[in-house]
């Protein structure tokens, strides 16, 4: 499918305040690459604005436009349009079997009992993991949690995805498993880390700093500048001052 105007992700003059601070200032961009990075370092609005992606929180100025669609406002639109992936799964799954967790997000989308069911199955057996189903998610490793929320999000067909650290607390192999899985998937993907070597495949990568776009561009450039400065703030002790 060829790219269009409505296939990209536009972030104009994006800005969100919270008790009148300002955690993102003036965000631009528009971009219709597959699979985009967001970099930065702890505090520079990286979660935040994975969740504005998504729908979740209403800009305080500016807009997006994902895929053409206001998310905030066509929650429909956010349903059919974009998956999030938390770092923490247990702030994600709600139900305690496996099956049940990945229909749920079917049945939120409008499919009947059976059909998110099967649905759910579908899935399970596109990822070998049909001997998952009735398993009870609190016997289930951290990674395989992690797997059982990719699954419930990738079964609701998202055309963008968005990763907000999944991968933060994993091991190499699954992680390289997880990224595996993701690669796969035909969806648009959107992942924020503060870790370059999870965006190092990445199309276009945005280096976020104190809630705005301090560089962008292909991986390469962008990612070992950000190494040289995270480097250079690590010789510093600016872990010793307190906001507000
Ligand atoms: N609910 C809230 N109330 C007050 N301040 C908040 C709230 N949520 C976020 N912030 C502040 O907004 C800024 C950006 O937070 P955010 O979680 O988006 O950053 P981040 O880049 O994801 O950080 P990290 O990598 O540590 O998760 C931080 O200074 C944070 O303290």
């Amino acid at each position: 499918m060829s790219d269009t105007a409505s296939d990209d992700i536009r972030l104009d003059d994006l800005g969100y305040e919270i008790a009148g601070r300002p955690v993102l200032s003036g965000l631009t961009l528009a971009t219709s690459a597959r699979s985009i990075g967001v970099v930065g370092r702890n505090g520079s609005g990286k979660s935040t604005l994975a969740r504005l992606m998504a729908g979740l929180l209403q800009p305080t100025s500016g807009s997006i436009r994902i895929h053409g669609h206001d998310l905030f406002r066509d929650r429909r639109a956010a349903l059919a349009t974009v998956g999030i992936l938390f770092q923490n799964p247990e702030h994600q799954i709600i139900f305690p079997r496996v099956d049940e967790e990945i229909a749920f997000g079917l049945r939120q989308q409008g499919q009947g009992k059976t059909e998110a069911a099967e649905g759910a199955r579908a899935v399970l057996a596109g990822f070998d993991k049909l001997h998952w189903q009735d398993a009870p998610i609190a016997a289930l490793s951290q990674g395989q949690k992690h797997l059982v929320c990719m699954m419930a999000v990738l079964a609701m067909r998202p055309r963008l995805m968005i990763l907000d650290e999944p991968y933060a607390g994993l091991d190499i192999p699954t992680r390289r498993q997880l990224q595996r899985y993701l690669n796969r998937a035909e969806t648009r993907l959107f992942h924020i880390s503060h870790d370059p070597a999870d965006l190092a495949d990445c199309d276009r990568v945005f280096w976020l700093d104190q809630g705005r776009i301090l560089a962008q561009g292909a991986p390469g450039p962008v990612l070992a500048d950000f190494t040289t400065e995270m480097n250079r703030l690590g010789e510093l002790d600016d872990l010793a001052d307190l906001a507000g």
